[in-house]
């Protein structure tokens, strides 16, 4: 199941989703003493990074990681850690506690072993998760024809993060599984763009979860997905 919720423009969505997803944290940390948040990478969440980081809230009770992240050191720019700290943890989110998920190990997979025992280790569920969407149909880094997808979208699977290899993700990637993620007390989905809009519905449209990953969130995820969208 999930909601629509539907923007004028990328600003407006940016302080809605901003406002919400910063009351949801300081609605954990009245409750439970701390929050977690759990962003993705890419293009698209930068305006609402910005926006969040400007948010008043108990910051340095909450911690930060990543949804996925590039098989890559914080000084290469694809590193979705570099974003995050270029956008999301400055001004009053300057004081968050940050967990990365790329390891400086020899390889993706020790990596995954590694970031499990670390950010792997947050108290599930999150209280925050935010999810992108690419034009094949992934969601964080479960790509189709990905190397470990099946492992990544099972139930079944203990391991919170695992390596991800495939065609469409450029370097071997980093992910939190599905099972860590589909139960997130606010679970957003975030895309912006017609031809986005167009790939969710051919992904509401159809079931094949290999054909396009993000259906496993949008058919069987335990938390309602709400969805933030603008043109
Ligand atoms: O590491 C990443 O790239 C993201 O976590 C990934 O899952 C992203 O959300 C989609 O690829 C959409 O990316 P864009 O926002 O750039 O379209």
């Amino acid at each position: 199941m999930s909601r629509f919720h539907e923007f004028a423009g990328a600003e407006a969505l940016a302080e809605a989703m901003a406002d919400r997803v910063a009351a949801t944290l300081s609605e954990a940390i009245g409750a439970r003493g701390r929050a977690s948040i759990a962003v993705s990478g890419g293009t698209t969440p930068g305006r609402f990074f910005d926006a969040l980081s400007t948010r008043p809230l108990d910051w340095d009770k909450v911690d930060v990681t990543l949804v996925d992240e590039r098989f890559v050191p914080f000084d290469n720019p694809r590193s979705n850690h570099a974003l995050v700290a270029g956008r999301l943890l400055k001004n009053a989110a300057s004081a968050a506690h940050f967990l990365p998920l790329y390891q400086p190990e020899p390889t993706a997979e020790a990596a995954a072993a590694t970031a499990s025992r670390t950010a792997g280790a947050l108290a599930a569920p999150f209280d925050v998760v935010v999810l992108g969407m690419g034009g094949d149909g992934h969601t964080a880094s479960f790509f189709p024809g990905g190397s470990h997808l099946s492992q990544a979208l099972d139930m079944g699977t203990d391991a919170p993060i695992l390596s991800m290899e495939a065609d469409g993700a450029g370097e071997p990637r980093l992910t939190f599984s599905f099972r860590r993620l589909q139960d997130a007390r606010l679970l957003i989905l975030h895309i912006e763009g017609e031809a986005k809009r167009s790939v969710l519905e051919k992904a509401q449209a159809g079931h094949e979860e290999t054909e396009m990953p993000v259906r496993a969130v949008l058919r069987r995820a335990a938390t309602e997905v709400d969805i933030y969208w603008a043109p």
